[in-house]
């Protein structure tokens, strides 16, 4: 399915996931098209939230409002992690002010033993449009980005129900049921990765695994239930490289970082660089790791952070980004302040 898409203008995070040398590093922010943005807001108020992900037009203008409007070095796709949960046959409702919210989550044996990852990407066809018509429309002005959840992470909504703190009922059926459990894990990790090899082959440039909840596991669970499936989907995406962001499993860096596979490592703020770079020995690139609570904060502690940020990661190897989603009550402003901050870094002072 060899697509001739616009040639690539800005090749800056490319650069940055294969090691080569950069100017400067690449910067983009997760969650960057989401509700701070008025324009995001204004689509909000009159579609439902998968009427926005499953109608491509929508999908495409809503990913390329903050390219628009603050010009990070990469799009990624406006869609969800819970497409694959969907795929499955959980029914996923997004209830304002709450959150996702499944009619018919996992709740026993059968249930999970039920879940069958079948034609997949033909039931997310919707996504891969989004996709190939979004690059297109991009005209190579960065590349973009599509993603999944990690199978761990999908299995804690899955099972959870909703979203929770400590997803207690995920963690407690891992224990209770671990034939069960391990194989709605492979399940899921079949379905990510035709899903995942679909998305490239619709125009994907770069992959990036979302295992948002790994840190509320033990290194022990970690290195059982979410690590191998990691391993697995990352080797499995040989065409583009993939970042995996395990937010939470500072202890899960080196094993990460020899053993899966990937480009990059996220690293959400409670990591230090130091402490990243000392674990993954300088053999990865980085990616992260702003707080994104410091974006509400002044304009000038932002560029002065971000600076500070930059000279500690160093200029190679890396990639600016948040430590985890920007907030929705972040001013755009400030949203701009870090991005530019990261584009006029001029140098260690
Ligand atoms: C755990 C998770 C989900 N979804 C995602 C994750 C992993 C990343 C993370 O940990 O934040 C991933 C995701 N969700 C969304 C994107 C789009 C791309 C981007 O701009 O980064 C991405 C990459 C859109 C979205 N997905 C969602 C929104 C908010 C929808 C709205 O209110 O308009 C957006 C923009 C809904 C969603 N979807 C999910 C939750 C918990 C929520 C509700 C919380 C919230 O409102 O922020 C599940």
């Amino acid at each position: 399915m060899n697509q001739s898409f616009p040639s690539l203008k800005n090749d800056l995070l490319l650069r940055a996931l294969k090691g080569e040398e950069v100017e400067r590093p690449p910067v983009w922010m997760m969650r960057q098209a989401g509700r701070y943005l008025p324009q995001y807001m204004k689509l909000r108020k009159k579609y439902s939230f998968f009427e926005r992900v499953e109608t491509p037009e929508l999908a495409c203008e809503i990913t390329l409002q903050p390219i628009d409007e603050l010009e990070p070095d990469a799009a990624i796709i406006f869609s969800d992690i819970l497409t694959i949960p969907q795929a499955l046959g959980i029914d996923v409702d997004l209830v304002p002010g709450k959150g996702p919210v499944m009619g018919n989550p996992i709740r026993n044996v059968d249930d999970a033993f039920a879940i069958l990852a079948e034609d997949v990407p033909e039931k997310l066809q919707h996504v891969m449009d989004a996709i190939t018509l979004t690059r297109n429309e991009l005209n190579g002005r960065v590349p973009l980005i599509g993603f999944g959840g990690a199978p761990w992470t999908l299995f804690c909504y899955m099972v959870q129900g909703e979203g929770s703190r400590n997803f207690d009922k995920a963690k407690a059926f891992l224990t209770q049921h671990p034939d069960a459990s391990r194989h709605v894990m492979k399940e899921l990790t079949k379905a990510t990765i035709d899903y995942l090899k679909a998305q490239v082959d619709a125009g994907a440039q770069v992959i990036q695994l979302f295992d948002s909840w790994a840190g509320i596991l033990s290194p022990d669970d970690f290195n059982e239930w979410s690590l191998p499936y990691l391993i697995e989907i990352t080797k499995a995406i040989k065409e583009v490289p993939v970042i995996l962001f395990a937010k939470g499993a500072w202890y899960g860096l080196e094993r990460m970082s020899f053993k899966s596979g990937a480009s990059a490592l996220g690293l959400d703020w409670t990591i230090s660089p130091e402490f990243g770079r000392e674990k993954t020995r300088n053999n990865i690139t980085l990616q992260g790791n702003f707080d994104p609570t410091h974006l509400l904060g002044p304009i000038q502690d932002i560029e002065m952070k971000t600076k500070r940020m930059i000279d500690r990661f160093g200029t190679q190897r890396y990639i600016a980004n948040l430590g985890h989603g920007i907030l929705p009550n972040v001013p755009v402003d400030h949203a701009r302040a870090f991005i530019d901050t990261v584009k006029n870094y001029e140098g260690k002072k």
